[in-house]
């Protein structure tokens, strides 16, 4: 995200916690690179209210990329950003009360919520606000319902949405999907010696991938346009939505591997959800919504939804296949998410 940042031009500030001697290696050498590329670190904790006023009132867009357990922390960042942007929590800017008042009057509730949604972009072009990302960039959480233990998780997600929602900081959320290189490495286990794959449900469910780097330049793109102001952008493009068996199948004629399939039934997938421990129930209950379901591909966007790659028709994206050319000579290190 940050080097998308640099890469677009954006002069760009990385709140990040302090490093220690404990640190790794690898992060204490981004923060080097960070800084060679004119990167401005400022090292605490998301406690440090004034901290991070300070830092706020010095930049135009906040994206937050907290990993699960820290998402409900996000509250001190809305916290700031609503002091450093003068914004009481709830209370529309003085000037856009007299617009609802007077546009109150004659029209139903959805339509009022659209004029105010468009006086509210109109305003914001002319006051210009602080726009929050929260740590979103997965499943659409307010449009699905998941197996109790993913479930649990995303609920922390909604809470943040609603408090955003709540203080009147303009916001885009993101829903991002399958982390293309994530779920690859996941599914396909480039990095060992195995004769198998195993196949969630059927196989046959689609769900959308996107490649990490792509989710991040295409969000540093929407965090500074206009038309996602207060809006959901997925990322779902056309080409990189897929089944397990038709990435199996992609991945064999490139390797010229055959694999042995071992489905796991849905049934057995959530006795897994009931009975593995933390955060392995989660993990089953993704793979359950994602791939035996296939929630993902399940909704259509609505009318106050926007998808990345009909907003940025120029930008090349990289397709599942391209991205497994790359796994071919040198498959990303695999991760695995806290939760
Ligand atoms: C393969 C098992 O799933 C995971 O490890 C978690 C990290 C995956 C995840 C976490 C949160 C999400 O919203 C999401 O959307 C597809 C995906």
């Amino acid at each position: 995200m940050v080097k998308a940042s640099i890469k677009l031009g954006h002069p760009t500030f990385v709140f990040a916690r302090p490093l220690t001697p404990q640190s790794t290696l690898n992060k204490i050498n981004l923060h080097k690179e960070f800084q060679s590329s004119g990167v401005t670190i400022i090292q605490g904790e998301l406690k440090e209210h004034e901290k991070i006023v300070a830092i706020l009132r010095q930049v135009d867009i906040v994206i937050s990329v907290l990993p699960f357990p820290q998402v409900p922390d996000q509250i001190h960042i809305i916290e700031a950003i609503k002091v450093a942007s003068n914004i009481k929590d709830g209370e529309l800017p003085n000037k856009m009360v007299e617009v609802a008042r007077t546009k109150r009057r004659g029209c139903g509730s959805s339509e009022f919520a659209c004029k105010i949604s468009c006086k509210l972009r109109e305003y914001y072009k002319e006051y210009p606000q602080k726009r929050f990302l929260p740590s979103e960039f997965g499943v659409e959480e307010d449009r699905l319902s998941f197996l109790p233990p993913f479930e649990a998780c995303l609920e922390k997600k909604r809470k943040i949405r609603r408090a955003v929602e709540a203080s009147g900081i303009p916001y885009t959320y993101v829903s991002a999907n399958c982390f293309g290189a994530y779920f690859l490495n996941y599914l396909l286990r480039p990095h060992e010696q195995h004769e198998d794959v195993t196949i969630y449900g059927s196989g046959e469910a689609k769900a959308p991938f996107t490649y990490e780097e792509d989710i991040a330049n295409y969000t540093i793109r929407v965090a500074n346009d206009p038309r996602t102001c207060n809006k959901m952008v997925i990322y779902k493009m056309q080409k990189n939505i897929l089944s397990q068996i038709e990435l199996i199948s992609l991945w064999e004629k490139k390797t010229g591997k055959y694999f042995k399939k071992v489905h796991v039934p849905e049934e057995e997938l959530v006795k897994l959800t009931e009975t593995l421990p933390f955060p392995d129930n989660v993990r089953a209950s993704v793979l359950h919504s994602v791939f035996v379901k296939g929630d993902l591909v399940n909704y259509e966007l609505g009318e106050n939804d926007l998808e990345a790659s009909s907003l940025y028709p120029d930008y090349k994206y990289t397709t599942v296949d391209q991205l497994l050319d790359v796994f071919l000579v040198d498959p990303p290190k695999p991760a695995l998410a806290t939760f």
